[in-house]
């Protein structure tokens, strides 16, 4: 089964820590049973799709095979930090395209833009990313303008599970200032143009597999929303089969 393919495949959502799955095209009933599922139903009509006794991190790399997971969301929203301690929970590697287009070029991303313009940055972002993607199974975090890109949106969904970290505007603005690395936040502005790119951005980051809310909280409650999001939407929990 392919997560790209939205008509057998829950989008999840994660909404304060508590995951809870949104609307399924399919009815339940007629998502099938995996065999062990079917097996363990035989004595037990309870039984779920999840093993308690398989850790989360085990369902996930299973149910993940050779794809990726690739963060997507706004500067600020958790990519890059979220998505390194995600990749050690899940013992994958982890990538950042920015640090990635940084050591290609050779230069900053505030040079890049200074010295080549924007546009140049997203061909040689696409480039960049299209590149990782072939080397996965990773943890990926992109670049805030990434996704906005189709051919990239559909590499990513070709190759990679998609996860949105999304964050409320004084969550991001709090977050971004610590920087002032961001050549798209260098405005008189800042907050007004964060305000902008939300407009834009979010029913695109809206396509992504997975939303994850990030919170202000620690890194790692994201990091376990962020898992438990993915265990939902790669290994479904089974409801309302009537017991054999
Ligand atoms: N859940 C969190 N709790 C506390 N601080 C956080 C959290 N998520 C992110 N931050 C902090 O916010 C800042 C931005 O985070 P991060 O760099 O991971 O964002 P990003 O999505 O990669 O965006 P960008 O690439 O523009 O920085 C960092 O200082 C990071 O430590
Ligand atoms: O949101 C964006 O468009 C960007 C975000 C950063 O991660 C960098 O990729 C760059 O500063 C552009
Ligand atoms: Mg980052």
């Amino acid at each position: 089964m392919r997560v790209s393919d939205r008509r057998v495949l829950v989008p999840c959502v994660a909404r304060e820590g508590k995951v809870r799955e949104a609307t399924a095209e399919l009815g339940e009933a007629l998502r099938p049973l995996s065999k062990t599922v079917y097996d363990r139903r035989m004595t037990d009509p309870e039984a779920t799709g999840s093993d308690s006794h398989d850790p989360i991190e085990a369902r996930i790399r299973r149910a993940l095979g050779a794809r990726s997971i690739v963060l997507v969301g706004l500067m600020g929203a958790g990519k890059s930090t979220v998505g390194r301690r995600l990749g050690s929970r899940l013992g994958l590697m982890f990538k950042d395209a920015d640090s990635e287009i940084e050591a290609a070029a050779n230069l900053t991303i505030t040079d890049l833009f200074a010295i080549y313009g924007e546009a140049s940055f997203r061909e040689g972002e696409e480039r960049v990313i299209s590149r990782l993607l072939r080397q996965g199974p990773m943890v990926l975090a992109t670049g805030g303008g990434a996704f906005m890109r189709e051919a990239t949106r559909a590499r990513i969904a070709e190759s990679a599970v998609s996860v949105w970290l999304r964050a409320e505007l004084d969550v991001l603005m709090r977050r971004v200032k610590k920087r002032n690395t961001r050549p798209l936040l260098q405005t008189a502005d800042p907050e007004a143009t964060m305000r902008e790119l939300m407009a834009v951005r979010h029913p695109v980051y809206g396509q992504a597999d997975v939303v994850v809310l990030s919170l202000d909280v620690s890194h790692d409650r994201v990091v376990q929303d962020v898992l438990e999001a993915l265990d939902v939407c790669l290994n479904p929990p089974v409801h309302g089969v009537a017991a054999q």
